[in-house]
């Protein structure tokens, strides 16, 4: 290895890059880590899930101490918000998190390059004016927002911003609209609706949450109109315009029609992301991005590139933190020549919303497409955890093959529907059919009882309904 500075270097340190790095590490591989952000932990910890989840707890609390779910229970306060804390909290919930990467990397011995990475071929990467050579790079750029185009995002303004902005108001707006019905527009646009705001959201298809559960999409709909979110389906955005502290946005239905302005103090864009590319001088090493703008890998994570490898949102497949995090292990495993694998068919993901909603494996109109299924389905209202904590909202869904029973799909829209998805997730990943799930003894009173019901339903034989 002595022609080499490292084994291994990682262009890249969120939940991909700085999880195969350690690993990388820990399997004995001189490993060094590029970021150009001044902290580790990529978009997750800085300025994604973490943060996102710091202010999704907290205005949960001020909305069941404001909104009357507390009160059902006897406890009543008049809650005031100071929105100076609640943003502190979240800034110190970042900060730990990435000075905790920090001292995993000192720890583990990987080398944090502090800049960004350009390749020069496909072993010498520069880094800040300098050149390192390495083995192996592992190509973890993350992904960054899609921009609309004819609209400028301006964070630092704040009236139109994209999740980054949206994390980081520092007022209440009394007037917002969502550009976009997915998960970053449903989480954010409820953390400010539960602050005070009329929150808009403006989603092009007919449904929100694109690639989900069809029943779990209408069922979100109806559950985020009760909440208060107006939700303009099938509409498209033709136009933004700002004026001082102000927006007029001109939405039209999607297949044409009359045109109508929404006035907003705030406009989130959140119409997707896309890889992080740009700059890393893909060109030199010679490797072509798919027509998504992604770098297409096999499955090990090597591409067409000798030497060089590629994990996280900037290839194909779902856009998660944990996605990224089993890559980043597999692709370490792989280098160091053991066998890491990543079974893409069990990656469950969970919008934060309340409820939560979450899903893992086939919706049941792609299963049909493969076969004949039988579906169970179990709603929380009869779930007598959910019911005492007055969270009646939601249900549990179990997608089985008819002829082999094996379980292909679980939906879920629950309070702690995250939580619950993991056993779903397990259960997949063993093979499991609906019967082992309905013939597994689940703790009473919890809400994870509604898997096994809804696994029960796929037989027709469920208890509480
Ligand atoms: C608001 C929001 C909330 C989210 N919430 C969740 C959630 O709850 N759960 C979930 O699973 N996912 C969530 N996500 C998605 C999640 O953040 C991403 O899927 C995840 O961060 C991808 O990890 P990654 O390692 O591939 O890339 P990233 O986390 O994007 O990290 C890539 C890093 O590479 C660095 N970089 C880029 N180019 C270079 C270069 N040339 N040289 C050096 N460094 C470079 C970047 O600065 C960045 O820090 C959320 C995203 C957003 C925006
Ligand atoms: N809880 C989580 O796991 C979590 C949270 C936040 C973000 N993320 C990840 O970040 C990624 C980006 O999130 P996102 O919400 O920006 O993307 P998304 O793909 O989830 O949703 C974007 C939405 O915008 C709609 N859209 C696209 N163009 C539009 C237009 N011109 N006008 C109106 N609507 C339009 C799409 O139909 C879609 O519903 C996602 O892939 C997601 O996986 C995950």
């Amino acid at each position: 290895m002595a022609d080499y500075d490292y084994d291994v270097l990682v262009i890249g340190a969120g939940p991909g890059g700085y999880v195969g790095a350690i690993r990388a590490a820990q399997l004995g591989l001189k490993t060094a880590c590029a970021e150009g952000r001044e902290t580790l932990g990529g978009t997750c910890l800085n300025v994604g899930c973490i943060p996102s989840k710091a202010l999704l707890h907290a205005s949960e609390y001020f909305e069941a101490a404001k909104g009357g779910a507390m009160a059902k229970m006897g406890i009543k306060v008049t809650p005031e918000l100071d929105l100076d804390v609640m943003q502190g909290q979240r800034k110190d919930a970042v900060s730990g998190l990435t000075g905790g990467i920090e001292f995993l990397f000192k720890k583990n011995k990987v080398d944090w390059l502090k800049g960004y990475a350009q390749f020069k071929d496909a072993h010498t990467v520069e880094v800040a004016g300098k050149t390192y050579t390495a083995k192996n790079v592992v190509i973890a750029t993350g992904s960054s927002v899609t921009p609309l185009p004819g609209v400028e995002i301006d964070n630092a303004k704040g009236v139109v911003v994209d999740s980054t902005g949206a994390l980081e108001l520092s007022a209440v707006p009394k007037k917002m609209v969502v550009i976009g019905g997915g998960v970053i527009g449903l989480e954010l646009g409820s953390v400010w609706r539960r602050l005070g705001a009329e929150v808009t959201v403006v989603e092009f298809l007919d449904q929100l949450l694109p690639g989900m559960d069809m029943d779990v999409r209408k069922e979100a709909s109806k559950i985020f109109k009760k909440q208060g979110m107006t939700l303009k389906l099938s509409t498209k955005v033709t136009g933004v315009e700002v004026k001082g502290k102000k927006a007029k946005v001109t939405v039209e239905p999607s297949k044409g029609g009359d045109a109508e302005v929404l006035d907003a103090d705030v406009v989130l864009v959140a119409i997707g992301r896309r890889p992080n590319v740009d700059g890393l001088g893909l060109d030199k090493i010679g490797l072509e991005l798919n027509q998504r703008g992604q770098i297409e890998t096999d499955h090990d994570f090597a591409t067409k590139v000798d030497g060089v490898w590629a994990i996280g949102d900037v290839i194909p497949g779902p856009m998660l933190a944990h996605k990224a995090e089993d890559e980043g292990l597999a692709v370490a495993e792989n280098i160091a020549g053991l066998t890491g694998i990543v079974n893409h068919d069990v990656i469950p993901g969970v919008v934060y919303t309340q409820p939560e909603i979450a899903g893992v494996g086939l919706t049941e109109e792609a299963a049909k497409e493969r076969g004949a299924v039988k579906v169970g389905k179990f709603p929380m209202l009869a779930n007598s955890r959910a019911k005492t904590n007055h969270e009646p909202d939601g249900f549990v869904k179990v997608i089985a093959d008819a002829e082999t029973d094996r379980v292909l799909g679980v939906w879920c829209i629950a309070s702690v529907a995250g939580t619950m998805i993991a056993q779903a997730a397990q259960a997949m990943e063993f093979g499991a059919t609906s019967e082992d799930i309905a013939y597994t003894c689940h703790a009473h009173p919890t809400h994870s009882e509604a898997i096994k019901e809804a696994a029960m339903a796929v037989t027709g034989k469920p208890i509480h309904i």
